[in-house]
This record gives C-alpha cells, structure tokens and sequence, in this order.
C-alpha cells in the first residue's frame, strides 16, 4: 500500500512512462463509478441512491470492475468552436492521441492493478452517531440546496435532510447510445402506413447517428488543451513583437509588458528578458526562440514547488484541511482526491465542515459516495470547529487513513473567518499535536492576481502548506500560478483541469512549462 501511495502522492513517474491503455470501448456496466467517470454529465449513472442518512459506507477499496479511467475527452469537447481564439483544434489532438495509441505510448495503470493494493471489499459498517444528519428533520422545513446563512450563523436551528435536499434522477443513457448507435426518430420503416395514392406522410426512416467513441488523450495533450487560450495568447503577441525585428532595448521591454499583462509576474518576465537578451541581443529573433527560452525560465520558477502531497501515514487519520475562498473548488478538489486515495486502498473520511451551505454539504456527500470514502456532516450552521472535532474522533475509530476537512470560505467576512479557521486548527492540535498535517488551499485560476491575495490572507490565518490550482482548463490566466510560484514559493501538489473527477493530475513543472509557451513536448 505505502509503495502505491509513493506513487499516487510522490507521482515520480511521468504520464508517458505508464503502460498504454488500450482504445477499447468498455461495456457500460464495466465503468465503475469511482474511475469510469469521465464528465458528470457523460456518466451512466447507476441509479444508486447517493444519500443515505445515518449510515457510513465503509470504504471499500478499490473493486474488482474498477478499471483504467477514462481521459476526460469532455476537456476538449468546446475546442474546435472555439479554434478561432488559438484553442488546439481537438482533430489536432485527436490525430496526436491517435498517433500515440498507435505506437503504444501510455495510460494510467488500473489502480487495482498496481502493486501492494489490497482491496479490502466493501462491508458496510455501524450507523453514524447523531453526529451526522439529523433523522428528525422531516417536517421541520428542511432546506433548499442552495440555502445560504447569512453572517453569524443565524440559522441554527434548521436542520439538514440530505434525502430532500438531494434526489437525483437516475440518468439512463439511451439504449442506441449503450450499443454504439443512435436512433433518431420513433418510426420504423416497417410500421409506416402504406397511404392511398394523392396522400404523402411525413414519417421518415429512421435516421442512424454512428457515436464515435472518445479517443483517449495523454495528460499532456488535456494539460496543453486546457492552457490553449493562455498560451495562444501569448504565443500570438509575441509572435507579432517579433516579425522582422531585431532584438533591441525597446523590444525587450514590449516583451516584457506583454510576460506581464499573461499574469506571470515581473520575477518572472525579467528572468525571461535577462536570458533572451543574453542569447539574442542585436541578432533576428522567431517567436520559437522566445518560446523555448521562455519554457525554460518558467521551468526553473516552478520545479522548486513542484512537491508531491506528503502524507504521513503513521498518523491514523492524515488530517488534509482544505481551505480557500467560496467556489474556488474547495469541494471538488476534495472529490478528485478522495478518489485517488480510496482508489488506492486507503480509507478516506470526508468531513463536512462548510457548514454555512446546505449545498456544500450535499454536494460533499455525493462526492464520498462516488468515491467509497465515509462522511460526517452536521446541521447547517453548525459550529465547523465542532465537526472537525468529532470527524478526527470518527476517523480514529473508523481507522480512516486519510481525513479530509472541507471548509467554508467567504473573504469578505474576514475577521469571522479567520476566527472559525483558526477555532478548527486549534481543536484538531488538540487532539493531535501535528495535526492538521496538510492544509491546502485551493485557487481558481481564472481569477488570476486576485489568486495571488488569497494566497497571502490564507496562508496568515490557516498556516496553508501546499497550494492547489484549480480551472487551468480554458482559461487565459494560467500565468498566475507561475507568479504565486515566485513569490509564495508554497509547494504546488496539483493542478485542476476539469470538473470530472478524473480532471487532477500532479504538478509538474516542465510539463506546464512547455504547455505555457506553447511547446511540443520532446518525447518522454
Ligand atoms: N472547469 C473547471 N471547473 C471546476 C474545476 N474545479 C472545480 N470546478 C467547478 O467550480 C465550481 C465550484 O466548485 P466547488 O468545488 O463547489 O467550490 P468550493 O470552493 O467548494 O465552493 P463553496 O462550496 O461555495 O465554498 C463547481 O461548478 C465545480 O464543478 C476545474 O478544475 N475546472
């Protein structure tokens, strides 16, 4: 187990070292819902009821159906639309995924396949203590999804029932879709009415739609998709700096401008120009120079915090507190990770403690069910600090490996929330000196230099020990992370390049490098 987790938290391998995963089209039932899921909305849901109050399921490890996931192809499913802004037309990289099928180049490794994974079936163990969803709620005016408290948690007194508060549809892809074709239309040709002469219908044969089935993308090939309108940006200005110019003062220092304005950071944009200017100076200069010295300054700012998430399994639970501001993917992130933990073997405890929204709460409860892992969630505004305390004792007794704690953030009542982050840093001491052992923050990347505060306010109130970027995908402000790099120096543990629960890949440096400047990446 610990040789998997080196694996799966000190990522050393590169995704082109994995095995080549085969482009077989896997049978619906074969996609397990832990790594079969490619996009939310692509999933054949199994019509399992995701809320089950007062019981915990036991995480049960990885099942025998759990297979290779699936490349998330919905990354790219806007791409060819939106070509015209610079985005990697997807037949681009579908031909590349084709080319790289073809000559046997790599996929992740089904989890279960990996040595020293034990799956440790799926026994379904004691009801939560009241601890979790309050079963008399029924009645009392259980609250909407989106139910927010306002400040001072006013709303004490109502109680959560995730059984109303959620009730998803089971989706059924249709029939044609499961068997590869889909029909348009309700009538047969067998059933159309032969109609007397000087009479027409309008019943038409059925039209027959061929579903192509998604070709599998590298994890570079969704790195550079997801960062397409950061560097073509980028890319597309410098390339206009320098068309037939030679490098001088001035041009350097338009480049320079340009680095800036892509969020990269003056740090950075001057390590650019210094090394550019030491190469080229008073000679011609391609955009493909620019490019290629850019990847390798950005390279050096970002290796230092490219860290794997340490954790250290000889605390029983690993506390990971997840902090940061409202919607940055505190609670997704969550889901990605638990995920791979329990995909692993590990047993995972999600904890409720953004107890400010209902539909936090719920939507952290889908995410533990989806993942294997256990839940402790309390009454909407419940104290968080409160939660932290009894998930830790939960944990210990449920012999949870990993405890993960999500929080509720709001920047803009500051003094509260440092209050409530530093309550639950204190109570969790209390119970283990060290914990929590991992506090990370997550940042959205499409807010870029507003990232760059959050980082700073965070880090003062929680003690934030490694950063998590989420929404690279499509956004043109991927430079930020390469600033907060500079400056913060916080080890960055992954990157976020989707919604779907397969969409967090470990950070690597020159991989994002090379995606920033809009490189091909030389063959692993
Ligand atoms: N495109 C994209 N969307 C993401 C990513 N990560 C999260 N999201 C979406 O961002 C939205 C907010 O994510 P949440 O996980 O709810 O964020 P949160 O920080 O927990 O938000 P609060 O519960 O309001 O504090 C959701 O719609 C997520 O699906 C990502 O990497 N890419």
């Amino acid at each position: 187990m610990v040789s998997f987790i080196k694996r799966v938290f000190t990522f050393g391998d590169k995704p082109a070292d994995r095995p080549a995963e085969q482009p077989v089209e896997k049978p619906v039932e074969d996609q397990s819902p832990v790594s079969g899921v490619v996009a939310v909305e692509e999933l054949p849901v199994t019509p399992v009821d995701p809320v089950a109050p007062a019981e915990i399921e036991t995480a049960g490890g990885p099942s025998d159906d759990v297979v290779g996931d699936d490349e998330a192809v919905a990354v790219l499913a806007g791409a060819e639309e939106t070509s015209d802004l610079g985005i990697v037309p997807l037949s681009l990289l579908e031909a590349e995924a084709a080319a790289e099928t073809d000559g046997g180049v790599s996929a992740e490794t089904p989890p279960s396949a990996l040595p020293g994974i034990s799956p440790t079936g799926g026994e379904v163990t004691d009801a939560l203590p009241p601890v979790a969803f309050d079963e008399g709620a029924e009645g009392q005016g259980a609250v909407a999804p989106d139910t927010e408290l306002s400040e001072g948690h006013a709303a004490v007194n109502t109680t959560v029932d995730v059984e109303q508060l959620v009730s998803p549809q089971p989706i059924s892809p249709p029939v044609g879709e499961m068997s590869g074709r889909t029909e348009v239309g309700n009538a047969s040709a067998d059933s159309a009415p032969v109609l007397p002469k000087g009479f027409s219908t309008s019943i038409s044969e059925p039209e027959v739609v061929a579903v192509v089935p998604p070709l599998k993308l590298t994890w570079f090939q969704r790195l550079r998709a997801g960062l397409a309108r950061t560097s073509s940006q980028l890319t597309g200005q410098i390339a206009a700096l320098f068309t037939k110019r030679k490098l001088d003062d001035e041009t350097l220092e338009d480049l320079e401008d340009l680095l800036i304005q892509a969020d990269l950071g003056v740090e950075t944009a001057m390590r650019i120009t210094g090394s550019l200017s030491a190469e080229r100076y008073g000679k011609d200069v391609t955009g493909e120079d620019v490019s290629r010295i850019m990847s390798a300054e950005i390279t050096k700012v970002l290796a230092p915090v490219a860290k794997p998430l340490q954790l250290d399994l000889n605390h029983k639970p690993h506390v990971i507190l997840v902090v940061g501001v409202n919607g940055t993917g505190k609670t997704t992130t969550i889901g990605k990770l638990a995920a791979k933990l329990s995909g692993s073997g590990l047993k995972v405890m999600l904890a409720a403690g953004d107890t400010f929204r209902a539909a936090a709460i719920e939507q952290l409860k889908i995410w533990a069910d989806r993942t294997n892992s256990e839940f402790i969630g309390t009454k909407l505004g419940a104290d968080a600090a409160g939660l932290a305390y009894d998930a830790y004792v939960k944990a210990k007794e449920k012999k949870s490996d990993v405890l993960i704690i999500d929080t509720a953030g709001r920047l803009q009542n500051k003094a509260e929330l440092m209050a409530e982050l530093e309550k639950i840093v204190r109570v969790l001491n209390k119970l283990d000196p060290e914990a929590p052992h991992t506090v990370l923050q997550t940042l959205d990347a499409t807010t870029g230099q507003n990232a760059m505060n959050q980082v700073e306010i965070f880090r003062n109130v929680a003690g934030v020990s490694g950063l998590i970027m989420t929404k690279l995908d499509g956004t043109a402000r991927g430079g930020i992370l390469v600033a907060i790099a500079a400056k913060h120096r916080l080890p960055v543990y992954f990157i976020g390049v989707g919604e779907g629960i397969d969409d967090l890949e470990p950070f690597e440096a020159k991989d994002f490098a090379e995606a920033i400047a809009g490189l091909t990446p030389a063959p692993h």
